[in-house]
Parts: structure tokens; C-alpha cells; sequence
């Protein structure tokens, strides 16, 4: 990678920088990179946020374009000395089909890594999942496991399917030459649950709680343990991931490492009235006020009628067997993998992550009235 600690000469590609993740990504490079030079994203919907960005020090170029298209994102990446590949398709509801899934997620994926052999880019910064990992079909708990603790990965879901795959290729892809003969540098970054400002989920159960006048209604034990992490923590992590890559290629290339950060760990619902208790909401029960099995027969019967309705309408509840059997799984992770390696400290506090939760959906509060 070349220039000096203050000289802008880098170019980053960021796909899919306008999504939730990828807006933080965006942002954040361009206040903690100062080696940037051009800040290009590439996006199958370009958000009108970016027009106030173009105003900065770094050019920013916005590029409308899919990742299913080899010669779109060929064009894209030539010329730049990082990417960071976070566009995919988070579908655990059914809103895609699993072969759309499996294409944008593990065909828009092989298409970056081609690119980036084809036009002598080196270093390659994936965005994976917890979900490559599990929680596993059989609802196996990972007990704030680390990069290294034995679990059984199978997967049935067409989401964690592909992100398994996907993340296989940018792995062994490591080392391969890329054109002009160096050696292309990739490592993957396994988020877990990602909360934050712009989470379309909490906006869900934000909207649902109204509906039922401030009240949510507890489904899942208290005792069981969902990973969370703070947008902000995983877009810091890309970015450092991203700028130690070139220096660190021989211990990072090839590696993985959960996002991780100090929020606390909680049932996937007390994680959640963290921040949609303070704006007003209540989850109502100890305990959850439905038995399992009924769960489990709610789920199943939406399934049913997402499948039965599909011809006429989309029918996609926040409940389905898949995201019950998440939500009542404990996945946690416990790891200093990322500290180890490239020195990773949450930028973020849980408070700070907490306040700046809570006044986002505070906002979305204000708008509603
Ligand atoms: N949200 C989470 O909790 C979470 C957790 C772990 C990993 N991840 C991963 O993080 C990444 C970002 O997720 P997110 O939550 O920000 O989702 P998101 O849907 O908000 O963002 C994904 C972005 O990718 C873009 N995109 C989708 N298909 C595309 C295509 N064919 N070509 C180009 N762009 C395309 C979308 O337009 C969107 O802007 C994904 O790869 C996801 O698998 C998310
Ligand atoms: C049973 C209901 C009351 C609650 C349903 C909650 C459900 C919608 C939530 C629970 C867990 C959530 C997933 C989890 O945080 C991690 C990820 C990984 C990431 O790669 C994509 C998003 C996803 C699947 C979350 C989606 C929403 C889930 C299933």
C-alpha cells in the first residue's frame, strides 16, 4: 500500500456503503483514515445522504451498481488498494428466494474476489456472520465462545448457507496472486447481532410495541443469551482491520475474527428494551407468557402462509421457525482475537453505544408523531 501516515493516496471500494452497516463504514473512514484519497460506494441504491459527503477533503464517488454483475464490480475495484465487500442480502424473513440469496451473497462475492485478481487489488475485507458459525439446526448454545471454540456448523437457512460460502472463498483466497504477481491479503469479520442507529429490526420492534400500546410481549427465557454488538464497535473494526492488513499480512491474511465490544450480554428481547424501555415501551412478563411448543406451532403456521400466499402477496413476519430457533439459542462470544492482532479496542463504550440508541430511536419516535 503506498504513501505515508499523512499524504491522502489510498483509494477504498466499500460495496454495499449504503446499508446499515455500510453507511457507518463509509462515515467512519472518512473521519478515522486520513490516508484516504478517494472513498468509493458501490451500491445496488445509492442513499441521497452521500451528496453531503462529496463536500469533504476525500473524493467520494458514488458508484450505482450490482454485485451479481462481474463487470460492474470489475470496474469498480480497478484502481483501488482496499475493498471492504459488506453489500449482501440479509434475509432470514423470505422476502428473497434462496437462489437470489445465494447469488448475491456467494456469486457478488466470488465476482469481488475476481475483480480484485484481475486488477492487482491486494487487500480484501470481508464482511461475514456470527451465522456462519451458528446457532447450528440442532440448537447447539455457543457460550461466549471464541474464534477457536469447537462447534458443529450445519445450516439449513439459505442466509447462513451463503455467508458460509462466501466467507470460504474470501478465506482461500488468501495468498493467490493477484495481477502484477503480489499475493491478495483477505480476512473476514463475523459480526453478531448488529444494533445501532439505522437498525431496521429495532425499528420493527419499535413499530410492533406501539401497535400493542407500549407493550411487547416476552417469548423467549430470560437466560438465553444473544450476541449484540454496536454498529459503530464493527464499522471500527473494518476500518482498522482494512489499514493493518498490508503490515500484519502474514498473521492477518486468512483469519477470522467476531465483533465484538463491551455490550452486555442478554436475552435477545432484555437487549432490546435497553434502548426501547427509556422511549417508552414496556416487555411485559418475567417469563415468556407463551409455552415453547406454541411458539414453535405459531412459527411453523407462518411459514405455512407465507408459503401459501406467495402467489398473491409477500407474507413476511418478524416470527418464523428460523429466527425462533436464533432467538432461543444462546450464541455469545468472548475473544481478544481482534485485540491480539491488529489492536482493536471498542471505540465505543456501552453507554455511548446505549445513548446513541436511544436518541436514534428516539428520533424515530419524534418523526412518527
Ligand atoms: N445486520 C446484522 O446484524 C449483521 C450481522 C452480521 C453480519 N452482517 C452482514 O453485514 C453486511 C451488511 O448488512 P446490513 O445489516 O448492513 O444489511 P443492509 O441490507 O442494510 O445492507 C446491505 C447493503 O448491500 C446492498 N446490496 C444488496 N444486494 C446488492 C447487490 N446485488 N449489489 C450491490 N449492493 C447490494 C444493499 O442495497 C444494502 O445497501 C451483510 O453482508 C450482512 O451479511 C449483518
Ligand atoms: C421470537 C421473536 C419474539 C423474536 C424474533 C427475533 C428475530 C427477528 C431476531 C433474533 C436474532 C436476530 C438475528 C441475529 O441477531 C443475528 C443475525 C446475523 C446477521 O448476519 C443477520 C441478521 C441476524 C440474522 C438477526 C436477524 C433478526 C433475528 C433473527
Amino acid at each position: 500500500m503506498a504513501g505515508s501516515a499523512q499524504v491522502p493516496t489510498l483509494v477504498y471500494l466499500v460495496t454495499g456503503g449504503c446499508g446499515f452497516l455500510g453507511e457507518h463504514i463509509v462515515r467512519m473512514l472518512l473521519e478515522r483514515e486520513p490516508r484516504l484519497r478517494e472513498l468509493r460506494v458501490f451500491d445496488l441504491h445509492l442513499s441521497s445522504w452521500l451528496e453531503e459527503l462529496k463536500t469533504g477533503p476525500v473524493q467520494v464517488t458514488a458508484i450505482q451498481g450490482d454485485v451479481t454483475q462481474a463487470h460492474e464490480v470489475a470496474a469498480a475495484v480497478a484502481g483501488s488498494h482496499v475493498v471492504i465487500h459488506t453489500a449482501g442480502l440479509v434475509d432470514v424473513f423470505g422476502k428473497a428466494s434462496p437462489e437470489t440469496i445465494h447469488k448475491v451473497n456467494v456469486l457478488g462475492t466470488q465476482n469481488v474476489i475476481e475483480a480484485c485478481m484481475r486488477t492487482g487489488t491486494q487487500f480484501l475485507v470481508y464482511t461475514s456472520s456470527m451465522e456462519v458459525v451458528g446457532p447450528n439446526v440442532k440448537g447447539h448454545p455457543f457460550y461466549r465462545g471464541d474464534e477457536d471454540t469447537p462447534y458443529e456448523a450445519v445450516h439449513r437457512h439459505p442466509y447462513p448457507c451463503s455467508k458460509a460460502l462466501a466467507e470460504r472463498l474470501v478465506l482461500e483466497a488468501n495468498g493467490r496472486k493477484v495481477s502484477g504477481g503480489l499475493p491478495l491479503v483477505t480476512c473476514a469479520l463475523r459480526p453478531t447481532g448488529i444494533y445501532g442507529e439505522g437498525h431496521q429490526v429495532m425499528r420493527d420492534f419499535y413499530n410492533q410495541g406501539l401497535r400493542f400500546g407500549g407493550r411487547l410481549f416476552r417469548a423467549i427465557p430470560a437466560s438465553v443469551e444473544h450476541g449484540r454488538v454496536y454498529v459503530g464497535n464493527v464499522a471500527w473494526m473494518h476500518v482498522l482491520v482494512a489499514r493493518e492488513l498490508e503490515q500484519r499480512a502474514a498473521l492477518m491474511g486468512g483469519q477470522v475474527y467476531f465483533c465484538y465490544d463491551k455490550s452486555p450480554y442478554k436475552s435477545y428481547e432484555d437487549f432490546n428494551m435497553e434502548f426501547l424501555g427509556p422511549c417508552g415501551l414496556r416487555l411485559i412478563g418475567t417469563h415468556p407468557l407463551l409455552p415453547y411448543w406454541l411458539l414453535v406451532l405459531l412459527a411453523t403456521l407462518n411459514a405455512l402462509l407465507q408459503w401459501l400466499l406467495r402467489p398473491l402477496v409477500l407474507y413476511t413476519p418478524l416470527l418464523n421457525p428460523y429466527t425462533l430457533a436464533m432467538a432461543n439459542t444462546t450464541f455469545t462470544v468472548s475473544t481478544n482475537k481482534a485485540q491480539r492482532h491488529f489492536g482493536y479496542k471498542p471505540l465505543f463504550s456501552w453507554e455511548e453505544s446505549k445513548a446513541r440508541t436511544i436518541h436514534w430511536v428516539q428520533a424515530l419516535e419524534a418523526s412518527a408523531r
